[in-house]
């Protein structure tokens, strides 16, 4: 028998297949971990925007934690979509009763449409709650200014947002930049729990197909850490491959299109 390392994604599902557990579940597949998934709500959602959402019943909810926890060896965990304040507090609670090994927390918001992924009372208890749970975050930029309730703007800011984002609890933080101003490049900055930090770059691709950016870039990062490999040659291979799954883009939906999950890893 073959031996795979085994992770689960709690998050959201995608109708359109591009982001969410859609996304995670691409990723880890060509990553070559078994994935379990954890269903914290549906969307009805394309390359356009999400045009609506049902959150899964709280007593639903723990059924999946108990069932997952009942049965695999999961070695990394990674939070998506969490829709409102009782799904983030009853994610914490549950976490805490099982043995998910590594915690990569995405604090997922906004879709690429714009239409909120967590409602504002939620955003709070990620903070407080769900945040001093984390092996690794993965904010954008947008995330990491609500989060810090700052606004950021050079790359000192950045630095010492992720500083004050591993002061709240997070052991090693990742903030992405594909939000950025610059038509140019796209740089996300690492920090750390040692306190050592890397700025990684690549050049902007010119193009409206990012559905899911952010889904596959942390669902490569629980799937290496579920690997056991160590966190600071993980974050380059995942901006690797993250940008070529952008790059060889493939000519689905009209909107914000979704990632190529084929590119070698
Ligand atoms: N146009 C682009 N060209 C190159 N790399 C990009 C581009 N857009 C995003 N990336 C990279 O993709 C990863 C995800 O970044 P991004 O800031 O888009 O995350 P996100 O906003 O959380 O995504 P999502 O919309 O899926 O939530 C980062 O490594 C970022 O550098
Ligand atoms: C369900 C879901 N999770 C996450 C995102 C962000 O990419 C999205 N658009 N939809």
């Amino acid at each position: 028998m073959i031996e795979v390392p085994q992770v689960v994604t709690i998050a959201g599902i995608d109708s359109g297949g591009g982001a969410g557990i859609n996304a995670d579940l691409k990723t880890f597949h060509n990553q070559r971990v078994y994935a379990a998934s954890i269903v914290v709500g549906l969307t009805a959602q394309n390359t356009y925007g999400v045009q609506a959402l049902l959150p899964t019943p709280s007593a639903f909810l723990h059924e999946q934690f108990e069932s997952v926890d009942a049965d695999f060896a999961i070695k990394a965990v990674k939070t998506g979509a969490l829709f409102d304040a009782e799904h983030v507090h009853q994610v914490v609670q549950e976490l805490a009763d099982v043995h998910f090994g590594a915690v990569v927390v995405d604090p997922v918001m906004v879709a690429k449409g714009g239409a909120k992924l967590l409602t504002n009372a939620a955003i709070a208890l990620v903070k407080t709650e769900l945040l001093p749970l984390a092996t690794v975050i993965t904010p954008n930029l947008e995330e990491a200014q609500v989060l810090l309730d700052r606004s950021i703007e050079t790359e000192a800011d950045i630095m010492q947002a992720a500083s004050a984002l591993q002061a709240l609890g997070a052991k090693h933080v990742l903030i992405k930049g594909g939000h950025a101003a610059s038509a140019t490049v796209v740089r996300d900055y690492a920090l750390f729990a040692d306190g050592s930090s890397a700025w990684y770059t690549a050049p902007r691709i010119d193009t409206v197909r990012t559905h899911g950016t952010g889904d596959t870039l942390s669902a490569y990062i629980t799937a290496n850490l579920a690997k056991g490999l160590d966190i600071k040659d993980i974050l380059p291979a995942a901006k690797q491959f993250t940008y070529e799954a952008i790059k060889q883009s493939i000519n689905v939906g009209h909107g914000h299109g979704p990632l190529n999950h084929w590119v070698e890893g």
